[in-house]
């Protein structure tokens, strides 16, 4: 049974889509990748904060989002050479602009109705409302795709995404499912080197491994409060973005740019590593995957960190890194088509088990 899942997360750096079959395993069968064009990006991350105008403004981008989505859809049905007839469902992420789970509520745009128009296939979307209803976070929804995936897997183990944040799944041979937002994965990373170099990301992290870790300036920036929190727990562009480093970095004036990077991966790494060492202390392998897998400075630094476990990309094991959470909405989908339960409450700290996603039939 053949589905379809379209990821545009928090980096904005594009929109990933995966055509899995359920049987075997989840197999993904392709991907298509869609870079973001520079305006929408643009009109996105200002949706991202409160400014004039904005139902207007997400009515347009999200109009635009679908009608790319759908492009993205039909380019990779034609390399398949697969009818969209034989795709039961696509499971759309959408856009998230702000995530507010104290105040409960989060919002993702993507106009599904009209990618289900533009495709002629049933769209699944809305994924986070039914959580944050039933008192959760609506975050992070990818830990049961995690168990599915990982059942076969050697316990207990951490999968780990590292997109613009970062959130982990701890998973053990009882089949308790942990897992909730770390903190920042790329996002602070890619907002220095976009401020100082205007280049959109560290390419393999080789800018932060020829800077020296400023000590004094690690030390503050971890004692942010949301790290002191237990989980549940989930973040966003609203608590951790570049005026949250600005600020800090008033206090340190003179730090080299160079440094200031080297700074921001070891805390990066140090945040993940302190939340699954305290979460799961005998975890033996954090498999990751997300953007954040290709940062070869930053896979150095939390395996420096987290000694005790094997710290690898899921590429090493026939899972793809890159096209993970793709794969987790379309599988979303067809648990929503087939009744079955997808958050974890244990991870978004829901009343209890819901059915996510709302039908947009084709
Ligand atoms: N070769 C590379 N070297 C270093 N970093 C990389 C590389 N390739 C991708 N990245 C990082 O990964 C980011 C994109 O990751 P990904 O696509 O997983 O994020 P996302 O899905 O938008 O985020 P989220 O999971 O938070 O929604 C880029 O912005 C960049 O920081
Ligand atoms: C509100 C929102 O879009 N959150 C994203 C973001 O990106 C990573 C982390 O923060 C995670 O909580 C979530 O994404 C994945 C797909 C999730 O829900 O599991």
């Amino acid at each position: 049974m053949l589905y379809i899942g379209i990821m545009s997360g928090t980096s904005l750096d594009g929109i990933d889509i995966s055509l899995i079959d359920i049987d075997p395993q989840y197999s993904l069968i392709a991907s298509h990748y869609l870079p973001m064009p520079a305006d929408l990006k643009k009109s996105l991350l200002d949706l991202c904060t409160s400014g004039t105008d904005e139902i207007h403004r997400a009515a347009i981008a999200e109009r635009q989002w679908a009608q790319l989505a759908a492009h993205g859809v039909t380019q990779l049905l034609a390399k398949t050479q697969t009818p969209a007839s034989k795709v039961r469902a696509i499971g759309s992420h959408g856009q998230t602009i702000r995530h507010e789970p104290q105040q409960h509520y989060t919002v993702q745009i993507g106009n599904p109705a009209l990618l289900a128009e533009l495709t002629g296939i049933c769209v699944v979307s809305d994924f986070r409302q039914r959580d944050i209803a039933a008192g959760g976070q609506g975050a992070p929804l990818v830990p049961a795709f995690h168990e599915a995936l990982f059942k076969q897997h050697a316990m207990p183990c951490a999968v780990l995404n590292i997109g613009g944040f970062s959130n982990v799944t701890l998973l053990n041979e009882n089949q308790h499912t942990h897992g909730f937002d770390c903190g920042p994965g790329n996002v602070l990373m890619d907002a220095w080197i976009q401020h100082r170099k205007q280049q959109p990301y560290d390419r393999e992290g080789t800018w932060a491994a020829g800077g020296t870790v400023h000590h004094s300036l690690l030390q503050q920036m971890l004692q942010e409060p949301f790290f002191a929190t237990q989980g549940p727990k989930s973040t966003g562009r609203e608590l951790f973005n570049l005026s949250w480093l600005l600020n800090i970095l008033s206090a340190h004036p003179t730090i080299d740019a160079q440094d200031v990077q080297a700074t921001l991966c070891e805390f990066t790494a140090q945040t993940i590593a302190d939340a699954i060492q305290l979460a799961q202390k005998n975890t033996r392998a954090v498999w990751v995957c997300g953007g954040g897998a290709h940062n070869k400075d930053l896979l150095n630094r939390l395996t420096r960190l987290i000694p005790q476990s094997t710290v690898a990309s899921t590429d090493s094991i026939g899972i793809s890194a890159d096209w993970m959470e793709a794969m987790a909405f379309a599988w979303l989908a067809h648990c929503c088509l087939e009744n079955i339960p997808s958050n974890r409450p244990t991870v978004t700290g829901a009343k209890g088990l819901r059915i996510l996603g709302a039908i947009y039939p084709a």
